[in-house]
């Protein structure tokens, strides 16, 4: 898309407050575009950018958002790392539904759903997997679960006069990554960053978050009709598939922190995260815990789970703009804050 063309387009991202949703604004921004955010808190200022705070469960909050607005970018969610169901199913089912019943009601014609390459992934093996996988039968948490219900609603929602994507994307990290990089650093300050899990060979999509913002923005250019995106979901990675526990441990040292040497078998630290979810469920109760060791979170460090991106490079002709070490190295050096001052 020309910049001329860009010029008076009005993009809308829901959940712009957010880790990726504040990157797509600033790149939007970048290239012309003029940007309303909606978003339930307000976790930046900029006068370029048109903000809405509201509650994407609420079609009269959005709809304020999303006058005269050319695509709607939705990567709004709950904390993939909390364990809320009620919250995920009323956030990632309802509100996806309310936001496509206020699009069509705005007269909007273009959204993009951040999806999940996660919503194919059941805990065993997927190397190289592509998009034509089958959804996950058994997903293994909540957050997951949604995710597939998710992207069924907004491909399902793709007709003749309202065009929907979902993008892939897996393991993003980068500045202001709230999940990956503060979580790692937390549990080798906590001392569990000893072992690895499992032999150490499993290999992992990391995605920097440039990469997934210009797929995103790519997939929101070509959504035109009769394009062949319509209605298909595209993984984005950055096409450098890493040992696990090699990029953790690239991480960990870039701040300053030991990396694991030792190992630990994957079957024993698994039936030590089942036994902690029970527990945790059995206290919910008295007091709700969020282990950091969960069965999801010890099957993603000990298993593969990368994916290809052949069709976006084929239907959108992506490519990813940072390669993976370039994208360490921008991460550690954003997060001083982190570094470990101890040594
Ligand atoms: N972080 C990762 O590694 C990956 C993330 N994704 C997807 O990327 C998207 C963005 O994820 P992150 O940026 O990491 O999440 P994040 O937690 O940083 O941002 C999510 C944003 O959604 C907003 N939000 C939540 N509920 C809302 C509601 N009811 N109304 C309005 N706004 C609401 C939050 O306030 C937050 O600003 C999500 O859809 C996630 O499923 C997909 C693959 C990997
Ligand atoms: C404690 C260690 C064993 C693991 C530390 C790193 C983890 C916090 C991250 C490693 C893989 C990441 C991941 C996600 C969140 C953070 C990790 C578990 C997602 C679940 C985020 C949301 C998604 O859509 C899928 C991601 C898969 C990879």
């Amino acid at each position: 898309m020309e910049a001329t063309d860009r010029q008076g387009k009005i993009c809308l991202v829901v959940g712009g407050g957010g880790f990726l949703g504040r990157h797509i604004v600033e790149k939007l921004l970048d290239r012309g575009y003029e940007v309303h955010v909606f978003d339930l808190r307000e976790t930046f200022k900029d006068d370029r950018v048109t903000y809405f705070l509201g509650d994407l469960c609420k079609k009269e909050d959005l709809l304020p958002a999303m006058k005269d607005v050319f695509v709607v970018f939705h990567c709004a969610t709950p904390s993939p790392l909390s364990n809320n169901k009620e919250l995920f199913h009323k956030v990632n089912c309802h509100g996806t539904k309310t936001i496509i019943e206020a699009c069509k009601e705005a007269g909007v014609k273009r959204l993009v759903l951040t999806s999940s390459a996660s919503v194919v992934y059941e805990g065993k093996d997927v190397e190289n997997g592509t998009e034509d996988l089958p959804y996950a039968c058994k997903p293994m948490d909540y957050y997951t679960e949604t995710k597939i219900l998710q992207e069924k609603i907004v491909l399902e929602a793709n007709s003749d006069d309202f065009f929907t994507v979902a993008i892939r994307p897996h393991g993003i990290f980068g500045p202001r990554d709230p999940h990956m990089v503060p979580t790692t650093v937390r549990t080798a300050k906590a001392g569990k960053m000893k072992f690895k899990i499992g032999d150490g060979k499993n290999i992992v999509d990391f995605t920097f978050v440039e990469n997934v913002v210009h797929g995103h923005i790519l997939a929101a250019e070509h959504l035109e009709p009769g394009s062949k995106i319509c209605g298909k979901a595209y993984h984005i990675t950055n096409d450098e598939p890493i040992f696990f526990w090699d990029f953790l441990s690239k991480i960990l040292t870039g701040l300053g922190y030991n990396a694991p040497k030792k190992n630990l078998p994957f079957w024993l630290v698994y039936i030590i995260a089942v036994i902690l979810q029970v527990i945790c469920f059995l206290l919910k109760p008295i007091k709700q815990i969020h282990p950091t060791f969960t069965p999801m979170t010890v099957s993603l460090a000990g298993t593969h789970h990368y994916y290809s991106c052949q069709r976006a490079i084929a239907d959108m002709g992506y490519k990813p703009l940072v390669n993976l070490d370039d994208a360490i190295q921008k991460t550690v050096d954003s997060f001083p804050e982190l570094r470990n001052t101890s040594k």
